[in-house]
């Protein structure tokens, strides 16, 4: 039988607050990756964005990893990971994947360190059982079909950070309303050059959640249960997370990234 190749999904957004589609883009993307015959995905990791990324009504990091934590409680294979709320600024996307796979690659050395300590005997048994996690796995960007079309947006990706996430990572893009991704991808140069590494999901049952009407509901007092889990909605309650004044954050400020690709580049901030 052909090895699948092991595979990691970073997904990378605001999650201001986490929902349940979220969670099954994941889950989405999975099936499909399987369904190819080509993959195994081994882990799926959700990155919610740095305070610093500027946008409207962005609540504090520590609250939404705090209510990833807690959505996730119920996955076996999706964890929040809060490095990149953790940098002291907002970082590029490309950063985030670099230091991902990074990581992965550290944990594949220590892996083989462990194994070599090991007798022969024991060795060949747990080789045989555990090939997914003894080769080095692929890092893909998981996203919606709205985050492709963000690409096109003049000063918001340097055209070599999305070259380095599709050449050297790749991408799963999940369907979403409103968005043609398909297309999209036809009408770059650059997406068309390696939609080999491209993977298009589609969502079967439509499901238009986004956190933004999620907000709005929980501003107005309106039910979302159902939308996002009932942990979740305990935490936003107990915190009071979701206000006129939070939806006022960063009112009117430019997103960091345009602010960072609009100015005259620095060599360093590659
Ligand atoms: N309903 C959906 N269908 C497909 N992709 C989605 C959906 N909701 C979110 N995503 C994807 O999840 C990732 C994180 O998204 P994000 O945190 O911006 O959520 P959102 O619901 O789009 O929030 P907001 O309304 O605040 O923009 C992005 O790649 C986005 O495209
Ligand atoms: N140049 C870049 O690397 C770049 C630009 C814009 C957004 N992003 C990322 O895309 C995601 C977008 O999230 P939202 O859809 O919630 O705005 C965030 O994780 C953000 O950091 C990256
Ligand atoms: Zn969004």
């Amino acid at each position: 039988m052909k090895s699948r190749i092991p595979l990691i999904l970073l997904a990378c957004g605001s999650f201001n607050p986490i929902t349940n589609m979220h969670m099954r883009l994941f889950e989405l993307s999975r099936d499909h990756l399987h369904q190819t015959g080509g993959y195994q995905v081994i882990e799926g990791i959700i990155s919610p964005v740095n305070d610093g990324y500027g946008k409207k009504g962005l609540v504090s990091a520590r609250h939404r990893v705090a209510m990833a934590k807690l959505a996730l409680e119920t996955s076996d294979w999706i964890r929040v990971d809060p490095w990149e709320s953790e940098q002291d600024t907002w970082i590029e996307t490309v950063k985030v994947l670099r230091h991902h796979y990074n990581e992965s690659l550290r944990l594949l050395q220590s892996k083989k360190e462990f194994m070599k300590n090991k007798r022969p005997i024991e060795r060949a048994t747990e080789d045989s059982l555990s090939y997914q996690h003894s080769v080095l796995p692929e890092l893909k960007l998981l996203c919606g079909a709205d985050f492709l079309q963000t690409f096109k947006t003049p000063n918001l990706w340097k055209e070599e950070h999305i070259t380095e996430v599709v050449e050297k990572f790749g991408l799963v893009c999940v369907s979403r309303a409103g968005s043609d991704p398909a297309q999209h991808i036809k009408e770059s140069e650059l997406l068309s050059k390696f939609q080999h590494n491209i993977f298009l999901v589609k969502e079967w049952i439509q499901n238009e959640i986004s956190a933004t009407q999620i907000r709005y509901a929980l501003r107005r007092g309106l039910s979302v249960k159902y939308l996002i889990p009932d942990s979740v909605i305990a935490y936003i309650a107990h915190h009071n997370i979701y206000t006129e004044e939070s939806e006022r954050k960063n009112e009117g400020d430019l997103l960091q990234p345009l602010k960072l690709h609009s100015t005259p580049v620095n060599p360093l901030n590659d």
